[in-house]
């Protein structure tokens, strides 16, 4: 038998158990205007070790996929596995609990506490579950994303693409089941873009963490193991280690009038 740190990132992730299991997930929204159905009967396995992508046009779901897998909104049916735990039986304070062990959060706009040094911003999220404050974690995670002399800095001394470093040391310090990452590089040139990118991609593949990504950048999707295609609060389509030309092409299929080729799909 193989031992796991000698297989391949690529072999791990074939034998790997689930970070993540939605299974028959709806999610309805009802205002003034009528009910609106966000997702619509969603299953999808996310291994650990692994990175996806979620695309899709505007209103697809993306948003309310990624809130229903983190514990931040509640489906109105359907389950949520998060490390094998069904997340929508839990109470309210159970699932904050859950979420501040479990789940890692990047953000377009970095997030970070301006009144909190560097390193106090890593080691937030370990002093919101109560845990050790670790220190040398902190300081090798900011190594790793290649801040090793920021710590002591306050988070508007940097630039934007080194926030966004910060926020994934952050997203990491408690070896989280899954990382969720909602538009990570929206808020950042292209170069580094690239940058952040590379980072998530070490953190799967160096750090064994799985991330999970909204993008609607192609070229950002095409870091990704796997690019999913939401439409109409379905998911309709998957890529396995696409170019960004593909994704884009596949993008387009979808990106049509109000009402386009998915609609008439159930709901
Ligand atoms: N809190 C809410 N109240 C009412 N409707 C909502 C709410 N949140 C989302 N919706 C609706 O649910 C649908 C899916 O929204 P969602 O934000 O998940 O899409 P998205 O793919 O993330 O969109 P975008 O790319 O524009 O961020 C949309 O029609 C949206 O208007």
């Amino acid at each position: 038998m193989v031992a796991w740190h000698e297989r391949l990132p690529s072999e791990r992730r074939q034998v790997a158990e689930p970070a993540v299991e939605l299974s028959a997930l709806r999610r309805a929204y009802t205002g003034r205007r009528g009910t609106v159905h966000a997702l619509r009967g969603v299953d999808l396995t996310l291994r650990r070790g692994t990175f996806s992508a979620v695309m899709g046009p505007s209103g697809s779901g993306k948003s309310t996929l990624l809130q229903c897998a983190a514990g931040l909104d509640r489906p109105d049916s359907g389950t949520v596995l998060l490390g094998g735990q069904d997340i929508t039986r839990l109470s309210e304070n159970q699932l904050t609990r859950l979420r501040r062990r479990s789940v890692g959060f990047v953000f377009q706009a970095f997030n970070l506490l301006p009144a909190l040094t560097v390193v106090q911003n890593v080691l937030l999220p370990l002093r919101l579950a109560g845990e050790r404050q670790d220190r040398a974690r902190a300081r090798e995670l900011l190594a790793q994303v290649g801040l090793p002399d920021h710590a002591d800095r306050r988070p508007g001394e940097l630039s934007g693409g080194q926030q966004q470093r910060v926020a994934i040391a952050r997203a990491l310090i408690t070896r989280p089941e899954v990382v969720f990452a909602d538009e990570p590089t929206g808020a950042l040139d292209s170069r580094t873009a690239q940058e952040v990118l590379g980072l998530l991609r070490r953190a799967v593949d160096a750090m064994d963490a799985t991330v999970v990504m909204v993008t609607h950048d192609p070229a950002a999707a095409s870091h990704a193991d796997r690019v999913l295609f939401l439409a109409d609060g379905l998911l309709v389509d998957e890529l396995v280690r696409p170019d960004a030309g593909t994704v884009a092409d596949r993008m387009a299929t979808l990106t049509g009038p109000v009402g386009g080729p998915y609609a008439e799909r159930a709901a």
